[in-house]
């Protein structure tokens, strides 16, 4: 034998065991380790070699196979006419090579096709006898199936008898079990919060769903079928596969209401255009598209080969999933401070482009994924949807190159501390006013109408300013010069007095406004409000720990948190000196006494519409007298304030017997 010939039987060897493995995990564990690209690449590399090296060919071969073994632990059932798989194509030259062999056997110069969509799922034969449903088994190994007889009867859209004319006394329909995208999202989130490990992909799901022995299992599990071929059967049928197909319809059986028939290879082209356009909005997933020769005569001529038929082909769309490495792990600061890790990925092609990131989203998502960096990945990308690590695939992880993923302790962008308050799921960068991934958002806030309320100051305009480098945090706005803002595009020199001037009222503010422009995570007006009227002081603020400012109302564990991480910044304290240094200014908060309070511990609700003073004005002026002002009616609720046209506050209210003041009472109260 020459050495070539024994590096290809070797060659042969290993594929073969290695699509046995994964054939194991796909059919018999549902359960698959590697994408189906992954398996159809090795798997066309196999048939490859068995083309060039025909002796060594063997019956045995994956490739002459279909399916996996039917499991023991369900009655066995022998497929009167075999169950075959289908041939796959990948691009249009190897479809039009299967359009032209058809073409070349029929003699005709047009030949009509049967287009159905691909179905990912698992096939099932269902016996009808005198149209009632008698027997259901899985393909298995095309020979031999499992009896899921009563596994089937429960799925929803499939009927225990037919109904109509001519049924035929004994009836074999062919078709795919398979679970709907939403059925399946909200069977993994169950099985996840049971603590039990999800299902890879719908496929799986539907296989492992009606591969129970319990059929009260499979019952309660979202399963569909659609009938796509007749098997065996004793009475009369059409001869043209899409007419049979419309039959079953009219004798109740579903089918998928995308099946067409077209003539000639325009149409195939087309049709296939069209549903992967479609493809991302079906309620289930397809893999490709099915062609089917339309004539069952001419089907019969054409015959078939070890494990599939000739008369048919399945175009499949690109994969949505591939197999690649994580090179690297790198960390993002988004707008808002917080920290994204995002895979750095040996560049493969997936769902139709090259991809070389993927998120991780955050700390949770790779402790769910279990990642290390060098381990060998499935990417997924489908439809528009930016590129997810799905999975890793354990079985490839080389201890000796891969390492954990290590969040930073700093931000990579600022070098301020990163905090990750319990119960939430990201980390986020506390540099605030000082990180320059935050740097926009930062200032855009601090300019807005409830913070500083800057006139003129609009989103666009911060961008410009920033992108010029001419700030880089909001005290920095305020030794802008007229003659540098004029020399800003589409900016004026009137504009750019203007805006002064509106820097400079702005300095005038309260202290509430000024906590609230420091854009604090979850630090509200309302909060901010609270806070000014507790501490009255922006040094006793400063000062405070994690209890004192849970004392203060509204103020709860995580508020508290962000508020404290955020003053134990140098940068964000060294911005807040520079802003007072600026002169932004408020009047001091009177240190009342309990006898100025006497609304002390009384809890007010407003609702409805009021002329002369403003909701928000009858708010504070409420508060200023010690009152806690709430969003909704409860028992705690003392006073409800309904102005015109209160609704459901007001019945509510009533129903509880609190007291109703109207507008002019609460002026009253208010002494105005
Ligand atoms: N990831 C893995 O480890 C792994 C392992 C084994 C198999 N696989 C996947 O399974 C494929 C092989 O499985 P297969 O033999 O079931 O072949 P297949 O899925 O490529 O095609 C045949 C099957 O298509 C289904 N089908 C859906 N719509 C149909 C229609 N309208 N008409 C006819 N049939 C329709 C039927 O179930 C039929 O048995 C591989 O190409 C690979 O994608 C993956
Ligand atoms: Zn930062």
């Amino acid at each position: 034998m020459s050495s070539k010939i024994q590096v290809a039987e070797q060659k042969i060897k290993e594929l073969s065991t290695l699509l046995e493995e994964y054939n194991y995990q796909y059919y018999v564990q549902d359960a698959p380790s590697v994408p189906d690209a992954e398996y159809d690449r090795v798997f066309h590399e196999l048939k490859q070699l068995e083309t060039d090296y025909p002796n060594l060919l063997s019956a045995n071969s994956p490739t002459q196979k279909v399916g996996g073994a039917a499991l023991s632990k369900f009655e066995q059932v022998t497929h009167e006419l075999p169950m075959l798989s289908l041939d796959n194509v990948f691009d249009s030259d190897s479809l039009n090579d299967f359009m032209q062999r058809v073409m070349d056997k029929s003699n005709l110069a047009e030949t009509a096709f049967c287009i159905e969509p691909k179905l990912d799922g698992l096939a099932a034969s269902i016996i009808y006898e005198n149209g009632v449903l008698v027997q259901a088994a899985t393909r298995g190994d095309g020979l031999t199936g499992e009896n899921v007889t009563e596994n089937v009867k429960t799925i929803g859209n499939l009927p225990l008898k037919l109904r109509g004319e001519n049924i035929p006394t004994r009836l074999e329909v062919r078709g795919e079990v398979f679970m709907l995208k939403a059925g399946f999202e909200k069977l993994n989130k169950k099985l996840i919060d049971a603590g039990e490990k999800p299902f890879v992909n719908p496929r799986n799901a539907a296989a492992g769903s009606l591969r129970q022995l319990d059929s009260k299992i499979a019952a309660i599990r979202p399963l569909a079928f659609y009938c796509y071929s007749v098997g065996i059967f004793e009475g009369e049928l059409p001869n043209s596969q899409y007419d049979r197909i419309q039959q079953l319809k009219q004798w109740g059986l579903p089918v998928s209401s995308e099946v067409k028939r077209v003539i000639g290879e325009q149409g195939c082209h087309e049709f296939y255009d069209n549903i992967a356009e479609k493809r991302a909005a079906l309620a289930y997933e397809i893999d490709g598209v099915v062609y089917k020769v339309d004539d069952i005569g001419l089907q019969q001529k054409m015959g078939f080969v070890a494990r599939a038929p000739r008369w048919a082909t399945a175009y499949k769309f690109p994969a949505e999933e591939a197999v690649t490495v994580v090179d690297n792990v790198e960390f993002q600061v988004g707008r808002t401070g917080a920290i994204t890790p995002v895979a750095k990925l040996k560049p493969v092609f997936v769902g139709g482009v090259t991809v070389s990131n993927a998120t991780l989203h955050n700390k949770d998502e790779i402790e769910r994924l279990g990642i290390l960096i060098g381990d060998v990945v499935v990417v997924r990308r489908a439809g528009d949807v930016i590129p997810q690590v799905a999975r890793v695939v354990m079985e490839q992880r080389d201890t000796e190159k891969t390492r954990a993923i290590v969040f930073p302790e700093t931000c990579p962008v600022c070098d301020s501390d990163v905090e990750r308050i319990e119960g939430e799921a990201v980390t986020r960068c506390t540099g605030g006013l000082y990180c320059e991934a935050q740097r926009k958002q930062a200032i855009k806030h601090f300019a807005s109408r409830k913070a500083l309320d800057i006139d003129g100051l609009g989103d666009k305009l911060v961008d410009l300013l920033v992108d010029h480098k001419m700030i880089k945090d909001p005290a920095q706005l305020f030794s802008l010069t007229v003659q540098q803002l004029a020399s800003l595009p589409r900016m004026g020199e009137t504009s750019a007095k203007k805006l002064v001037n509106s820097l400079q009222i702005s300095k005038k503010t309260t202290l509430a406004r000024f906590l609230y422009s420091l854009g604090i995570r979850e630090v509200g007006e309302a909060t901010a409000a609270n806070l000014a009227q507790h501490f009255k002081t922006l040094e006793a603020i400063k000062e405070a720990g994690i209890e004192s400012f849970k004392s203060v109302s509204d103020v709860g564990e995580i508020v508290a948190k962000h508020l404290y991480y955020f003053l134990r910044q140098d940068h964000n304290l060294e911005v807040i000196t520079q802003l007072v240094d600026a002169g932004i200014h408020w009047p001091a908060i009177e240190v009342k006494d309990e006898s100025d309070l006497p609304l002390l511990d009384k809890t007010f609700v407003i609702t409805g519409s009021f002329t002369a003073m403003s909701r928000n004005d009858i708010k504070a002026a409420l508060q200023a007298l010690g009152a806690k002002v709430a969003g909704s009616v409860s028992k705690k609720t003392n006073t409800l304030v309904a102005g015109e046209a209160a609704g459901s506050k007001l019945t509510k209210a009533t129903e509880l017997g609190i007291e109703i003041l109207d507008e002019q009472a609460v002026l009253a109260l208010l002494g105005k």
